[in-house]
């Protein structure tokens, strides 16, 4: 079931990132709490989903969370955030993995596993869910962290390797949908049976367990996870001006929000079937929108009338996220798991 935040809040081009990260921090409690969490941006390409998310693709030194007039994103505010909960608890004795995927053209790239590759290059991954994870089918790399720090360290090196494309609309255009999972971990309970006994390194020197997001690691308890899903902009095409393999890429992005909008449409509507497998991101997102988790759709839209049509299609994709509620979803999903 998703518990989705009910609440609307509208913020103008002059609000804050802190002012942003207000509505996302409750988020963070929760996730202690058990929940799973999932933060999506959605909305037309160059409209402001991987500044808030990430915050700005700068050179330049950043201005630390805590000072007002601080640009980070989402993405640091968070990892700062959740290891400030935890320190605040030690004797949960919780750790920390990160995993950093990019869909891209249909396909899944681990973002961890490469060195230094541009993407569409590295190795391609499964979207497997929990209960269908194989160990021969599927390795995503998952790097321990202990620090914001760390975290972020890890996340600025991948993400470099994110695709991205100049178009008409926007110079540094995403062109993949960007999905950074943080899966807390309890220890081990007393003489579990581990399944999977060692881990396996990957290419990148980190540990690489079976499965996808679902899938957990033996002896060890997944707590909840937390999901930041920057999404590549929707885009029409006769305005981007992109041909050829652009185009090609344009095509499966609008696929892939298409299908993301239709998975979202079935749980709000409680249809029997959710149709995750029409895309490899519904697919991926499957474990986390079919199970318990708070989601929060943070909608990035363009003040300018030429982009209206662009607009009312992003508030129709939010107007749909809205109406998917608290209750128990149906169809293709796994067990949901007890919120604690
Ligand atoms: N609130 C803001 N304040 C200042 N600059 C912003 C803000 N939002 C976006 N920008 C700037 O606008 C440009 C486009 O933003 P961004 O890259 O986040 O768009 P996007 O929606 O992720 O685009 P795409 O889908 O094409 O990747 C960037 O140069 C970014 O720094």
């Amino acid at each position: 079931s998703v518990l989705a935040a009910r609440s609307l809040e509208v913020y103008g081009p002059a609000e804050s990132q802190q002012a942003v990260f207000g509505d996302v921090r409750p988020l963070l409690t929760s996730l202690l709490d058990g929940y799973n969490v999932c933060i999506m941006a959605y909305g037309q390409t160059g409209c402001g989903k991987s500044y808030t998310m990430l915050g700005p693709q700068s050179t330049g030194e950043p201005v630390p969370p805590w000072e007002p007039h601080s640009d980070l994103g989402v993405l640091p505010r968070a990892a700062g955030e959740l290891f400030r909960l935890i320190s605040e608890n030690p004797s949960r004795s919780l750790k920390v993995d990160v995993s950093i995927v990019e869909v891209y053209n249909n396909d899944i790239f681990d973002l961890l596993a490469k060195d230094g590759r541009t993407a569409a290059s590295g190795p391609k991954r499964e979207a497997l869910t929990a209960q269908e994870a194989k160990p021969e089918v599927c390795l995503l790399t998952r790097e321990p962290v202990h620090s914001a720090a760390e975290f972020m360290a890890l996340a600025a090196g991948r993400l470099q390797l994110r695709a991205e494309l100049a178009t008409s609309v926007h110079a540094n255009s995403s062109r993949s949908h960007l999905i950074i999972t943080a899966t807390l971990t309890t220890a081990p309970a007393r003489g579990s049976p581990g399944k999977w006994p060692r881990a396996r390194r990957s290419a990148s020197g980190g540990r690489a367990w079976p499965g996808a997001l679902g899938a957990q690691r033996p002896a060890e308890q997944v707590h909840a996870k937390l999901q930041l899903v920057d999404l590549a902009g929707s885009e029409c095409v006769g305005v981007s001006g992109v041909t050829g393999s652009a185009l090609r890429e344009t095509s499966f992005i609008n696929r892939s929000l298409a299908a993301l909008a239709d998975v979202l449409g079935a749980l709000a509507e409680r249809r029997g079937h959710v149709p995750y497998r029409n895309s490899k991101l519904t697919h991926f997102l499957q474990d986390v929108l079919g199970g318990d988790v708070k989601l929060l759709v943070i909608l990035c839209v363009s003040p300018c009338r030429k982009h209206v049509a662009e607009t009312l299609r992003c508030l129709g994709f939010g107007a749909r996220a809205r109406q998917v509620q608290r209750g128990q979803a149906r169809g293709g999903s796994p067990a949901p798991r007890k919120p604690r």
